[in-house]
């Protein structure tokens, strides 16, 4: 299968520092949705692997969460498209959990709900630890410039990290 994993913030939508706590916040970035659709349409099953730490933290609720994933589904419908499975951790970074990026393990998760093999498979992300995730199951590292990218690729990617400016350009890439 044509398995495509996205990143959520800063990738799918814009980002913020001061997280992003409500759907009012949830602002697609452009040509991302439009993106979404067109590779769906194409034949391409796009699933979402998002770190969500803000939940932990008190700062919005999983209905809140799950609002914003429900925009973005009605948004991709809307183009003809569809979103493939969402897998979020909702864990703060020192409860120790097993699906926290860079771990690989809302990857795996997702590559078990389609019983698909993540070798080679293409992940989309903004941060440092997206594509350590990635490395650490074999996928391919992809890195957009949207959201903290620009930030991450100052910082130095591995090689074998692949670069775009944003997701309209991954998609332009695949389709
Ligand atoms: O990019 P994805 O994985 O979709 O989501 C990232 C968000 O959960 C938040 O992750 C936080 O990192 P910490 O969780 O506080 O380390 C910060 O980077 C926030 O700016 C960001 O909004
Ligand atoms: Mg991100
Ligand atoms: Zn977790």
């Amino acid at each position: 299968m044509k398995l495509l994993i996205l990143d959520r913030d800063g990738v799918i939508n814009h980002d913020s520092d001061a997280y992003i706590k409500s759907l009012e916040e949830w602002i697609p970035i452009a040509g991302s949705v439009e993106a979404i659709a067109q590779l769906s349409k194409a034949g391409w099953t796009v699933a979402v692997a998002t770190n969500q730490s803000g939940i932990a933290r008190g700062y919005y609720s999983l209905e809140t969460l799950e609002a914003m994933h429900a925009r973005l589904r009605a948004l991709v419908a809307a183009q003809g498209g569809e979103v493939g499975h969402i897998v979020y951790c909702p864990h703060g970074p020192d409860e120790g959990c097993a699906c926290r990026k860079p771990k690989p393990g809302m990857l795996r998760a997702i590559a078990e709900h389609y019983q698909a093999e993540l070798a080679g498979v293409w992940f989309v992300g903004d941060s440092k630890g997206d594509l350590e995730a990635a490395l650490a199951v074999g996928a391919q590292p992809v890195l957009v410039k949207t959201g903290k990218g620009e930030k991450t690729l100052d910082k130095g990617v591995s090689q074998d990290t692949l670069i775009f400016d944003d997701l309209a350009a991954v998609a332009r890439a695949l389709i």
